[in-house]
């Protein structure tokens, strides 16, 4: 724990300007630099590899929910969007036995048909929105990132109902959903040009707005 207190002082500032819950604030911030208590501190098995390295427990696991922190609403919203995602596959299933088509089939009536294209074109679409969720997320705002996220998967849902009762009903959430996308890939865009700038360029866009 030596050079623990040699870090205490600027990691007091650094711990008081993120927003952490409370309780860790307050466990990680006592003057004796040593290991979170119990509660708080359970080593991952490379948190232990890095605490045999001499690395002291409480800076591992500050830094260690300070990343989750950045990252848990996405997370969250990723669940979701799984989720929704083997929620129309069970549809699918189900739609297969109700009108007995086995794979590899995959025509039969319109009714069959609308819930499997339904299906298939939100798989397409997910990775995109996985990516730009993650990318608008980390480099612009990880609350926004989530917002959007959320409304994603929202009108993702209204596309499956939609598609389901008839094509043309399809239409204006696939409209509303690839908006969102285009508002998650300029979020991204700008998040990753503002980062590229500030740290191979050394300028910093928005203080200079500010200023
Ligand atoms: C950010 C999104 C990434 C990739 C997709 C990019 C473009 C694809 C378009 O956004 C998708 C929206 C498509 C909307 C189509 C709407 C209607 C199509 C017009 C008529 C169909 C008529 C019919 O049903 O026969
Ligand atoms: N794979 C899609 C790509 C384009 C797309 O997403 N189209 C939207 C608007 S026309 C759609 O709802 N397609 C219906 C579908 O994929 O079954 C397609 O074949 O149409």
């Amino acid at each position: 724990m030596g050079n623990g207190s040699a870090l205490y002082g600027p990691l007091k500032h650094l711990l008081a300007s993120l927003p952490m819950r409370a309780e860790l604030r307050s466990c990680c911030t006592t003057e004796v630099a040593s290991p979170c208590c119990p509660h708080h501190f359970q080593p991952t098995r490379q948190q232990g590899l890095d605490l045999a390295r001499g690395a002291p427990a409480w800076e591992i696991r500050f830094y260690s929910v300070a990343m989750l922190e950045q990252i848990h609403l996405l997370a969250a919203v990723t669940v979701l969007g799984v989720l929704e995602q083997a929620y129309f596959f069970l549809q699918v299933i189900h739609a297969r036995r109700k009108f007995g088509i086995s794979p590899p089939n995959i025509s039969g009536p319109p009714e069959f048909e609308r819930i499997f294209r339904a299906q298939v074109n939100s798989s397409e679409y997910f990775p995109i929105f996985v990516a730009l969720l993650w990318q608008a997320g980390l480099f612009f705002h990880q609350g926004l990132a989530a917002a959007l996220g959320l409304l994603y998967l929202y009108s993702r849902y209204c596309y499956f109902m939609g598609y389901r009762a008839s094509s043309s009903d399809r239409l204006t959430p696939i409209y509303f959903s690839t908006g969102v996308l285009w508002v998650l890939i300029a979020a991204a865009t700008l998040g990753l040009l503002h980062f590229f700038l500030s740290h191979y360029v050394g300028l910093n866009v928005l203080r200079l707005i500010a200023a």
